[in-house]
């Protein structure tokens, strides 16, 4: 087992990476994944709740995933998603990796964060326009929230009448923005109220998600301070792994265990902060 300590900023993440062979397990064991990278990723725009597709190097991480986590053994029961087709599409093909038909449940409260007004703009140029530190704020702060998305925006229309939101959020709750802690507030509901019940049940859960989504479950099951989760950036379609214990607390060393070797975790999560840099 490689123990790889990285300081991010003003935070210490220890995060393990697991040989196929062995790995820390806990009484329940959840398997994380950031979808593949999309094609707003590859242009390095702002995506939240537009509805991008996988690019080809982003199906090819999925394919990855699926192989470490058949690689690893990994037998699932149930899946839960976002209603965003980046990650739907990486849950499809993880599962088709494994040969595994399981039932899939999807929900907007497993949604990217809504990127506001700064959806569609390039990272790069936004960090030349507003500086490195602005940008900083709005994609890793817990509670700064991007501009709101006004109903000029290009994209207002295509997101707020989008038919995969038919069943919630409803009109009132649609949101124009949200920082990690607006993100928080409808995901953990979801994680405390469907998907908990049936890792007590003792299903073996996987969940795809997206960055920020599941920063929102780490920040909770690791009690990271609303200061420290700026640290924490997540690489696109590499699983990991949490080991809970009888109160769904990860076990020693049992957070963020990563099926991949450290430098390529590492350099995944580098070049995710790095999007964010001026040019
Ligand atoms: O929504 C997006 O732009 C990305 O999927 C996540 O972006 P971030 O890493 O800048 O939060």
């Amino acid at each position: 087992m490689g123990i790889v300590r990285y300081s991010f900023m003003n935070i210490r993440i220890w995060y393990h990476t697991i040989q196929t062979v062995k790995r820390v397990m806990g009484k329940y064991d959840v398997v994380m994944v950031r979808h593949g990278e999309s094609e707003w990723n590859q242009k390095n725009l702002f995506c939240g709740w537009y509805n991008a597709d996988l690019s080809d190097k982003g199906k090819q991480e999925a394919t990855s995933s699926g192989k470490a986590l058949k690689d690893a053994h990994f037998k699932f029961d149930i899946a839960y998603t976002s209603v965003l087709i980046r990650a739907q599409k990486t849950l499809q093909i993880i599962l088709q990796e494994l040969g595994q038909d399981i039932p899939i449940e999807k929900c907007w409260r497993l949604n990217e964060r809504h990127y506001g007004g700064l959806t569609g703009l390039n990272k790069t140029e936004t960090a030349n326009k507003y500086g490195e530190e602005k940008v900083a704020i709005w994609r890793r702060s817990y509670d700064v929230p991007p501009p709101p998305m006004e109903p000029d925006h290009p994209y207002y229309e295509k997101i707020v009448n989008d038919p995969i939101y038919k069943d919630g959020p409803s009109k009132e709750e649609f949101p124009k923005f949200e920082s990690l802690k607006l993100t928080i507030a409808r995901t953990l509901p979801y994680w405390n109220d469907v998907i908990v019940p049936e890792i007590k049940k003792g299903k073996s859960v996987l969940i795809v998600a997206h960055g920020n989504s599941l920063r929102g479950i780490i920040k909770h099951l690791d009690k990271i301070s609303d200061k420290d989760i700026m640290g924490l950036n997540l690489p696109t379609g590499i699983p990991f792994v949490y080991s809970l214990d009888e109160n769904l607390n990860p076990i020693p060393n049992g957070s963020l265990q990563f099926l991949g070797d450290p430098e390529t975790v590492k350099k995944a999560m580098d070049e995710v902060a790095a999007q964010g840099k001026a040019k």
